[in-house]
């Protein structure tokens, strides 16, 4: 727990977890905000999210293997975005999804 607060207190001001995120993702799923691009991911449906998923790992695997570690870290973060979006879509939680970690 001590190692989490540290990893939390270290954090760039304005940037946000995995699970700030996630909530931000459900908070949109329930409230569908005007101009979401969560919201109209969800809307395209699993197919859709799925395709973008297979489009952004190949991605990371370019990044990681031609481009710099920033990049590679933008299309990491990009790519748990994705993630996140088919998540809340399946309507699992981070919990059913760390169980297996
Ligand atoms: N972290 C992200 C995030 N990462 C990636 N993306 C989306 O994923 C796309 C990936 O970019 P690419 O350049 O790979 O894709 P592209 O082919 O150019 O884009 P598209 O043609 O697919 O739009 C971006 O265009 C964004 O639409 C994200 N969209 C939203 N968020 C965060 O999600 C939260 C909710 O966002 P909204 O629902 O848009 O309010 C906010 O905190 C955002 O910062």
């Amino acid at each position: 727990m001590d190692r989490l607060r540290a990893a939390v207190s270290d954090r760039l001001p304005g940037v946000k977890s995995f699970e700030e995120l996630f909530s931000e993702l459900q908070h949109k799923a329930a409230t569908r905000p005007e101009g979401s691009g969560t919201v109209a991911q969800l809307d395209s449906g699993v197919h859709t999210i799925g395709k973008k998923i297979v489009e952004e790992a190949a991605e990371v695997w370019m990044a990681c293997e031609y481009e710099s570690e920033a990049e590679a870290a933008e299309e990491i973060s990009q790519l748990l975005y994705h993630l996140q979006v088919m998540m809340v879509a399946k309507g699992l939680s981070l919990d059913d999804v760390y169980r297996h970690l």
